[in-house]
């Protein structure tokens, strides 16, 4: 198994750490356009081999795409994070040029990879790079719904003073900060629905927490988070290569599915070996139907930006 991480910044960086940590591959190439960062955050990362034990061999790529020949998974980082005040929608303008060239030198080394979209506009990245690549559209997914769904349950978690390991829930819809949905109704403390525990403003004090969760921590620090979003990655990549076949809120290519079609965006995934291979039917309300299509209508438009 070998895997390619583009982009060697924050959340690249600490997704790489965390596969190399979790042994998913003989082999993680880490590969940046500025000159030895990628090398010297690899040769940083194996020092750590010795004192943590793991045997997977992290490599640095200073844009040299050869060097990723054969992978099987391939996460794109690459691209430019918000800065407090901004939207992640505002980054489009570089970040599209980015993720386009990226994506068509990663399939000129690597045509069979399974390619995982992080970068900002996150939807809008991940249907540019399956137009381009014109690749299967099960092997296309957007890294979103699994951080915001990470957040919600963390703030659930919080709310009610438990372990976030015992909360279960999903946010499906857009990876923004007006257009993710929160799915309350359906959240769980093992199994017991949260409203037998919190009120309903606490659950709306949740659902909007969760909602501008990547916006409170970019006001906060300064520039985007990459500790959760490396996690949730690592989430992803470990489904897929351990054949897991866990549920995942991920952006995809709906045809049909939750009323939509041409377009990607966050729906609840099964993730194995060949990428997502089921989308999970929810039946929703009326209410949480109206929020989709209104989600829908704003990646929709970001999606027009691109010119296609
Ligand atoms: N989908 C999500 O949930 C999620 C979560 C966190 C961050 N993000 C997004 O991920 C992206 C990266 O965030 P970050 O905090 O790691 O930023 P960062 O600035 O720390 O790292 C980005 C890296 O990309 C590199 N890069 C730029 N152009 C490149 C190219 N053409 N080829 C290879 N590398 C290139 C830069 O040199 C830099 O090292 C941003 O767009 C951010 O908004 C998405
Ligand atoms: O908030 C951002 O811009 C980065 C990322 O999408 C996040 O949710 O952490």
């Amino acid at each position: 198994m070998k895997i390619t991480v583009v982009g060697a910044g924050a959340v690249g960086a600490t997704t790489a750490d965390n596969i190399i940590r979790r042994e998913l591959a003989e082999e993680v190439v880490l590969l940046d356009i500025k000159e030895g960062v990628s090398e010297g955050k690899s040769l940083d990362m194996y020092q750590t081999a010795a004192l943590l034990g793991f045997n997977t061999k992290p490599v640095g790529s200073t844009n040299d795409y050869e060097k990723t020949k054969g992978s099987d998974v391939v996460v794109i980082t690459s691209g430019l994070p918000r800065k407090p005040g901004m939207t992640r929608e505002e980054l489009i303008g570089i970040n599209a040029g980015i993720v386009k060239g990226v994506t068509e030198n990663i399939l000129k080394y690597s045509p069979d990879a399974i390619i995982i979209v992080v970068s900002n506009p996150m939807d809008t990245m991940t249907y540019l790079a399956l137009k381009e690549s014109g690749i299967a559209k099960e092997k296309l997914i957007g890294m979103g719904g699994a951080l915001d769904s990470a957040r919600f349950k963390t703030y659930l978690a919080l709310a009610m003073n438990v372990s976030p390991l015992d909360i279960h829930g999903m946010v499906i819809g857009g990876h923004g900060d007006t257009t993710m949905i929160p799915l309350t109704r359906l959240a769980t403390y093992n199994g017991l629905p949260v409203s037998n525990f919190l009120s309903t403003d606490e659950l709306e004090k949740v659902a909007a927490d969760t909602m501008v969760g990547g916006a409170t921590l970019t006001k906060l620090i300064g520039t985007s988070a990459w500790y959760a979003p490396g996690a949730a990655t690592l989430l992803l990549v470990e489904s897929i290569v351990r054949d897991q076949k866990r549920i995942v809120p991920c952006s995809v290519y709906l045809e049909g599915e939750y009323g939509q079609n041409d377009i990607c965006m966050g729906v609840p995934v099964v993730l194995g070996r060949k990428g997502w291979e089921k989308i999970i039917p929810l039946e929703l309300t009326d209410s949480e139907k109206a929020a989709f299509e209104k989600s829908a209508e704003a990646v929709r438009s970001m999606n027009g930006a691109l010119n296609l």
